[in-house]
């Protein structure tokens, strides 16, 4: 990205702002084009983090009229550019969010406390850059894309008060437990709106969005998964995305598509669909999730026009992106997306059994992979899953169900015919999520 943005500028860069005059380039760092400051190791807040924010501020700060200030941000952005309000330190932020991580606060939550006490998140950098034009090249990863969620929106406005950071310390019973100055903070004034609220006589904001910066969403999990129903395509496959918005125990949806997977190749993709809605885990995903069971619905007819074509399904892809979770109950080591794969075989290889028919006219894989490169604390992105990998790890000593029990996919796939169904992309330097793709192959004889 910082080389995409050295050639669209031409320009200087400090960690991923850049500011440039129109038609002209600012000179960070005496000439050179780039400067990279690195901190955040291991997705925490540190001191390298919090220099390059500081950093990163003067030069929004310096910023003048006339001026364009691109800020590129990925997810992540949280981590990388903290800069605490006055009185607040880096490690008592890092305890605010360890705290609420802990008692299982989600993404929007964490990052609602993160901007209000944060000199950069809820739009504070935007602010910082006004009057300058502001640009926002923003990588998503998060479901559905919200900008002020991203990377703790630090280029819209944001729409936290006082009040809901109460409400969050109410709900996971904080109040004693935070820092010192951070109860301080909340009990000076239990009705004032804090966040951007000091600046925002000054700094114009329309329709929600700051009237001086211009945010663009460059990658995001729609991105990546019409991305890989186009590939799928261009090597014969018919592709359907089916959501980017899937979330849920990985375990669950594993089973999902196994019995999509099952049923689809038993009795084609019309009679799958109707059986999907009767399968416990798939009511059970949607339920939760309002996103998926719309996008299921829509992919019903998709998948009733290709089913008029096809028949049963053969050299047919199905698509699907999104964050899901695993609660790790068990001792063993792996990532929602190897956990996914070894759902998935295990409940192929069982409906298999248990329907007891001949092999049908394709071969179903499920491919599950993160698009950073990293599944978890593991060296692998994801994995393959397949009916027949269960029959091969028990010749092989090893125990399919067992280690899906343990969370142990990673060990699994590691020790099953030499790693070959583990995915090593290596670190894609991105992060849009994750991926699944149901492939249906034809068998030829
Ligand atoms: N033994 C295990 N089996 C399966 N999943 C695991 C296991 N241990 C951790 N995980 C999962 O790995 C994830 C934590 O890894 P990581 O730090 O890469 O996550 P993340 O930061 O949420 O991921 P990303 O950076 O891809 O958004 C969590 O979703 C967690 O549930
Ligand atoms: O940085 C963050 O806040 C998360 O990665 C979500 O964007």
């Amino acid at each position: 990205m910082v080389g995409a943005l050295e050639s669209i500028l031409g320009g200087h860069i400090v960690s991923g702002v850049a500011s440039v005059p129109v038609g002209s380039v600012r000179d960070f760092n005496n000439g050179r084009k780039v400067r990279i400051m690195e901190g955040a190791a291991h997705n925490l807040p540190d001191q390298p983090a919090l220099c390059a924010a500081e950093e990163i501020l003067s030069v929004c700060r310096g910023a003048g009229e006339g001026e364009v200030v691109v800020a590129v941000i990925s997810g992540g952005g949280s981590a990388l550019l903290p800069c605490p309000i006055p009185g607040v330190t880096l490690d008592e932020k890092r305890t605010v969010t360890e705290l609420l991580s802990k008692a299982g606060a989600n993404i929007k939550e964490l990052n609602t406390f993160r901007k209000f006490i944060s000199q950069t998140k809820g739009g504070k950098l935007a602010e910082a850059a006004y009057p300058a034009q502001m640009v926002g090249l923003i990588l998503s990863d998060v479901i559905g894309d919200p900008l002020d969620t991203i990377a703790s929106g630090p280029t819209t406005p944001t729409r936290t008060t006082h009040h809901d950071i109460i409400t969050l310390t109410e709900k996971y019973n904080l109040s004693q437990s935070l820092p010192q100055s951070i109860q301080n903070i909340l009990s000076r004034d239990r009705n004032q709106t804090r966040g951007t609220e000091s600046t925002r006589e000054t700094v114009p904001i329309e329709n929600g969005s700051y009237k001086h910066v211009h945010n663009v969403i460059v990658g995001s999990n729609r991105l990546a998964t019409e991305a890989a129903a186009a590939k799928a395509e261009s090597v014969g496959y018919r592709a359907v995305v089916w959501s980017h918005s899937v979330q849920g125990e990985a375990r669950l949806l594993g089973e999902v598509f196994a019995t999509l997977a099952h049923c689809a190749v038993e009795s084609g993709l019309r009679s799958a669909v109707s059986e999907l809605r009767k399968t416990p885990s798939f009511v059970n995903l949607i339920r939760e999730n309002p996103a998926m069971a719309r996008d299921f619905d829509h992919l019903k007819g998709k998948l009733a026009r290709i089913a008029e074509d096809m028949g049963r399904p053969c050299d047919f892809c199905l698509i699907s992106g999104g964050e899901p979770i695993v609660t790790v109950t068990g001792d063993g080591k792996g990532g929602r997306n190897q956990e996914l794969a070894l759902a998935f075989s295990v409940k192929h290889h069982q409906l298999k059994q248990e329907s007891g028919s001949p092999a049908g006219p394709c071969e179903c894989v499920l491919v599950s992979l993160g698009t950073d490169g990293q599944d978890g604390p593991t060296d692998a992105a994801g994995a393959l899953g397949h009916s027949s990998i269960l029959t091969t790890a028990t010749a092989q000593g090893l125990d399919g169900e067992e280690s899906l029990r343990r969370n142990d996919s990673h060990s699994f796939f590691s020790a099953l015919d030499g790693g070959q169904y583990l995915l090593r992309t290596g670190l894609t330097g991105t992060n849009v999520m994750d991926i699944h793709c149901l492939l249906f192959t034809s068998i030829h004889p």
